[in-house]
């Protein structure tokens, strides 16, 4: 009946430096530990020190290691053992029969935790230093989130780019590890070996760049086509509530799902009940601190159509103690990639699960965002409303006039703007519209051509 393999189980580790706070530290650690859950772990407990920075050879002091070390049951030392093999076989061997010095008497108790996931960026020595000390495998927060892209990208686009990140990630740690070449999955270990791994790691890039160059100009010329609509993007944290926003918006079954990035991939849906223009809708991936920065750049194609929306939607998760930096690290993102220049509104989603004293604290900090819960079809209708208005102050009337040799624009004009009122006189067709400025330019210049 219960064929499935064993859960892995993993243990926390965080360093809390000087200038994060209490509650910084435990958020972030929470993050991590669903980062963790995500990927299909079981977190069983964290270690975590006060330090002044996460550098150390074994990121911990001696006495929080040993800590660490009785949990998953390696020496504590980082130098006296040779590398322990990695493979999971060999592991639960090990664990079966008991191998660690410091297995406890009992002889049914709960198998040790097989990863220790580290809340920082490590090098490879500092990983390498940590396994050999833990006898456990280490992740750190980057190898972590790089899996969970991996195991989540759906089109080919956000899988050329997923394949790129991960490698990028896995070639320098191939390199620092020669030494004992245990952790990377190639056959064996040795120079040669390495030299070859590195070789085929240069290439594959190569190769995925090709693939990617030709994927992006498909989705280039997609998005040239929908320039001249009224745009609007979701964008914002990880598990802020884009994607339910996104259904209750356009009526569509986008993903939802109680899970740090559950989208990858951009989705375009039109707002429902429909308009005149209509509107689209985006639904983007989700962003999170500490961001890889290889992800970062596989962000800018996903979130380019965030580039070239009119309107951005900052959805945050009002109801998270952290929400403040998590609105910080979104607005970072996008100023990287240049999207702060789009005008935007400030959504405050999940005040469903805030008291009143809450939310009036909430409209006295950020008095112009929209406060509103994604379940709340009234609220929806709100934000629909607001949208609409948004595009209507943007918009202005003007006359079109399409000559009769030049009908087949008719059907432009249509998609990018509201037709008023038609006429006809000699020239041709004259339409009063309303548009965006941006769209009735563009119609100008279609039909000014010859
Ligand atoms: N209570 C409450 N829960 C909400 C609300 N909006 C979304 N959620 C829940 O929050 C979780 C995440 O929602 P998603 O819509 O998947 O979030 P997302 O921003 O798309 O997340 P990613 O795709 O992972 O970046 C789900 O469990 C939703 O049901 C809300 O207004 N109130
Ligand atoms: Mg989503």
């Amino acid at each position: 009946m219960d064929t499935k393999p064993p859960t892995p189980r993993a243990v926390l580790v965080g360093i809390q430096t000087p200038e994060v706070d209490d509650v910084a530290h435990a958020g972030s650690l929470e993050e991590l530990g669903r980062l963790v859950k995500t990927l299909g772990y079981e977190v069983i407990g964290s270690v975590s020190q006060r330090r002044e920075g996460t550098g150390a050879a074994a990121v911990l002091g001696s006495g929080k290691l040993a800590e660490l070390a009785a949990i998953t049951g390696g020496t504590g030392e980082v130098a006296s053992m040779a590398v322990r093999p990695k493979s999971k076989a060999r592991q639960r061997f090990e664990e079966a029969g008991g191998a660690p010095a410091r297995e406890e008497a009992a002889g049914d108790a709960a198998p040790r935790p097989e990863f220790v996931i580290v809340d920082h960026e490590l090098s490879p020595s500092q990983i390498r230093n940590l396994e050999r000390a833990t006898g456990a495998q280490v992740l750190d927060r980057t190898g972590v989130i790089v899996e969970i892209f991996h195991r989540h990208a759906n089109t080919r686009e956000a899988k050329l780019q997923v394949e790129m990140a991960r490698l990028k990630y896995v070639a320098p740690r191939l390199r620092e590890s020669s030494g004992g070449g245990g952790r990377q999955q190639g056959p064996g270990a040795g120079e040669s070996t390495l030299d070859l791994d590195r070789r085929k790691i240069r290439d594959r890039l190569a190769e995925l760049k090709g693939q990617l160059e030709a994927v992006q100009r498909d989705s280039d010329n997609r998005r040239a086509a929908r320039r001249d609509q009224l745009r609007v993007a979701l964008v914002g944290y990880t598990n802020a509530g884009k994607s339910s926003l996104m259904r209750a918006l356009t009526g569509s079954e986008v993903l939802v799902q109680d899970k740090l990035f559950a989208t990858l991939d951009t989705t375009v849906r039109v707002l429902q009940p429909e308009t005149r223009p209509r509107v689209l809708v985006s639904d983007t991936v989700g962003f999170i601190k500490q961001l890889p920065h290889d992800l970062v750049a596989s962000f800018r194609s996903t979130l380019a159509e965030a580039l070239e929306a009119s309107l951005l939607l900052y959805v945050v998760d009002a109801s998270d103690p952290t929400a403040d930096a998590q609105l910080d690290v979104s607005r970072s993102v996008l100023r990287e990639i240049g999207a702060d220049a789009v005008p935007s509104r400030l959504i405050l989603n999940k005040v469903d699960r805030l008291d009143a004293a809450a939310r009036a604290a909430l409209s006295e900090r950020y008095p112009d965002a929209i406060q509103l819960s994604a379940h709340r079809p009234e609220d929806v209708s709100g934000l629909r409303l607001s949208i609409i208005a948004f595009f209507e102050a943007a918009m202005v009337e003007e006359v079109l006039v399409v000559p009769y040799a030049r009908q087949a624009l008719i059907g432009e004009v249509y998609e990018s703007a509201r037709v008023l009122s038609e006429d006809y006189d000699e020239t041709g067709r004259v339409l009063r519209v309303r548009g965006l400025p941006g769209a009735i330019q563009r119609l100008r210049q279609s039909l000014a051509a010859t």
